[in-house]
């Protein structure tokens, strides 16, 4: 371990749209996501886990990607963070205190990503609801992962990897990285796209069985939802997947399984090939307004 903290998983995204209610409704009524409490003043909350936010949704002039948030696993492990993202010269702000009521976060921090002016949320102690999420027209499991298109994408993944701690699973030479948050076991929570701006990709949640996925895409169909990739299946992680547009052009994706590394003796990232079947082994190719919206919101303190 190169950094003197554990991670627990990637906690929730939170993302600025343009129309709250228009997103709220998408991702509760159409994907399946519950919402947490009624719509607080210009945000709302959604969950497919046991705490309450999995999804942030902002109301905002430009539709991007506001903030990522991990849970590291025990409040010395927050406090470990801290120290030594500073002692490497990072600026760290705290959460602010009128903010931690809607997250139902007890404090953590905040900071840029150097490289992508990404806000990262980092905290230890996160409410459990005493109501298990009650799954609707999808039983999804948990968020899975957000992937950013980044420009410098060696300057990125060498900041997430030595700095933020991150593990690559797999990647293709300049064009791709897959990353885990140790000891998570899934293979990637976080993932780099090279591309010609800096962005979001795309928003994961992973789903309970495969007829999660073919049921979405008819729902989906039927809603007028655009369909952009898949179904397909991905070599790196194995997941079959399915990604669509949200109300804003974003990319949301399902997937149903991936695989899993111990916490010793994982194998070794894989160098994969820079073809279109490494993304999908089913041969799709994806349309061209596939995760091409999503900026990365500026200041977020
Ligand atoms: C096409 C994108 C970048 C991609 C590729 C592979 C996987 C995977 O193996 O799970 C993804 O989740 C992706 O989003
Ligand atoms: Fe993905």
């Amino acid at each position: 371990m190169h950094v003197p903290f554990l991670y627990r998983q990637l906690s929730y995204v939170a993302l600025n749209v343009s129309d709250l209610s228009r997103s709220t409704s998408f991702y509760s009524d159409l994907l399946g996501l519950e919402l947490s409490a009624e719509q607080v003043g210009e945000s709302s909350a959604l969950r497919c886990d046991t705490h309450a936010a999995s999804l942030l949704l902002y109301q905002a002039d430009e539709p991007g990607l506001r903030r990522v948030a991990f849970q590291l696993a025990s409040s010395a492990d927050l406090a470990a963070a801290a120290t030594h993202f500073e002692s490497r010269g990072y600026e760290i702000w705290p959460i602010p205190s009128e903010e931690l009521p809607f997250l139902r976060v007890a404090g953590g921090f905040r900071l840029y990503e150097p490289t992508t002016r990404v806000t990262f949320e980092y905290f230890a102690s996160v409410m459990d609801l005493g109501k298990a999420y009650q799954p609707t027209v999808a039983n999804i499991q948990r968020l899975g992962h957000v992937v950013l298109r980044v420009v410098d994408l060696d300057g990125c993944w060498e900041v997430l990897e030595r700095d933020f701690g991150l593990l690559s699973s797999d990647f293709v030479e300049d064009k791709a990285v897959w990353a885990r948050c140790y000891p998570n076991p899934f293979h990637h929570s976080l993932a780099l796209v090279k591309s010609p701006e800096n962005g979001l990709h795309h928003v994961n949640f992973m789903v309970s069985e495969i007829d999660d996925i073919g049921r979405a895409r008819n729902r989906l169909i039927d809603a007028g939802v655009d369909i952009v990739f898949g179904p397909g299946r991905h070599k790196p992680s194995g997941s079959v997947f399915l990604y669509f547009l949200d109300p804003d052009g974003m990319t949301a994706e399902f997937s149903f399984g991936m695989e899993e590394f111990p916490e010793e003796n994982a194998r070794e990232p894989r160098m994969l090939e820079n073809s279109s079947t490494t993304m999908d082994l089913w041969g799709g190719k994806p349309k061209p307004t596939f995760s091409s919206a999503g900026v990365i919101a500026g200041k977020d303190r």
